[in-house]
């Protein structure tokens, strides 16, 4: 059966014809994509290669790795070398910046990655994804100082995820709209379902690990305590709850349907600033969310215009349906 949808390519190309996207970043993406197909191909097949278990190595965030965490960000760094206007890695899993190149050039691509998210599901069998970011170096660059790649989050030029579920899924954004490609199996070809994702402004539907309730501060345990209180609370609506443990699948969820995301700064993570990653978790989904109609915050500021102080720093993260955010961050300002 013929499927006329356009490729990842031929969407890129329009993308270089209509708005002016660079060739380069267009070759980029498809070393990306690359990667993340043989990445999700690994893990099918993880019970026979052997490749489920922990690698008994920890990375700079003092996690135990896991075999594919390790394995995925080979996947990555190996196909985005391929890329001559790459100058720089950042990756959840290698505690230093990887520079590629001596020179630094303004211009050129700084590749920041989480190569698997959710990596407490990979041996439960439940989705996992890889998460990115790309921004260019800036006039004043200069290879081997870590500060070059410090650039708040509204410097993005791109960002995406790809989920390794039932489908395989590719979901990016290059700052015109939301788009999602699925693996079509039969030719191992990205293909276009679905254009200008668009999140609902308002929506019944959260998403947040309750078994931190007891850390919460006041503003989440306030906001949950409203929505399930449910009809005749002071929402005077009922509200759902998800929580898969993989972030890249809860945004993909509230990218499809709707639904807000919280991860927030608590009383156990205080002290690391938080749980998830800024450069490679909180900025490529904040961008994405808010090419989508959403709104993506700390609970006090704009999550892309944090300014970094390092390259693995963690960031507090609420986002998804507009309304439902600005309600969050009211209720942090009554706390204030
Ligand atoms: O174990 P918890 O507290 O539910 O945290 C789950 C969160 O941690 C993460 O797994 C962190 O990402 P990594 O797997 O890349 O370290 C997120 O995907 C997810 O939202
Ligand atoms: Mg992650
Ligand atoms: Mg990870």
């Amino acid at each position: 059966m013929a499927i006329n949808r356009a490729t990842l390519r031929q969407f890129l190309l329009q993308e270089y014809r209509t708005h002016g996207v660079e060739k380069d970043l267009v070759f980029l993406l498809e070393d990306i994509a690359t990667a993340c197909r043989e990445i999700s191909t690994l893990i099918r097949n993880g019970s026979f290669l052997e490749t489920l278990g922990t690698a008994g190595s920890t990375n700079v965030q003092g996690e135990a790795q896991k075999k594919l965490d390790v394995i995925a960000n080979e996947q990555f760094e190996s196909h985005i070398r391929n890329c001559s206007r790459v100058a720089a890695l950042v990756s959840e899993e290698v505690d230093e910046v990887t520079w590629l190149k001596d020179t630094a050039k303004a211009g050129d691509y700084i590749v920041y990655f989480d190569p698997l998210d959710g990596s407490s599901n990979l041996n439960v069998n439940l989705s996992v994804g890889s998460i990115f970011s790309i921004m260019q170096l800036p006039e004043d660059a200069v290879a081997g100082d870590v500060n070059t790649v410090l650039r708040d989050g509204s410097f993005q030029i791109c960002s995406g995820y790809s989920i390794f579920g039932p489908a395989t899924t590719l979901v990016l954004t290059l700052g015109h709209g939301v788009h999602e490609f699925t693996n079509h199996l039969a030719t191992g070809e990205f293909r276009i379902v679905s254009r200008n994702m668009t999140i609902p402004e308002d929506c019944n539907e959260f998403a947040i690990n309750a078994s931190r309730f007891a850390d919460w501060d006041a503003p989440v345990r306030n906001y949950i305590e409203d929505c399930i209180a449910g009809q005749n609370g002071p929402r005077g609506k009922s509200f759902n709850m998800r929580w898969t443990a993989s972030m890249v699948v809860d945004i993909h969820r509230i990218l499809t349907r709707g639904g807000v995301f919280l991860y927030p700064v608590d009383a156990r993570n205080r002290a690391e600033g938080g749980k998830l990653r800024l450069m490679y978790e909180a900025n490529p989904i904040a961008f994405l969310v808010e090419q989508a109609g959403g709104s993506a915050s700390t609970g006090t500021a704009r999550i892309l215009d944090i300014q970094p102080e390092s390259p693995h720093q963690r960031a507090s993260v609420i986002l998804g349906s507009r309304n439902e955010v600005l309600r969050i961050e009211e209720h942090y300002r009554q706390e204030d």
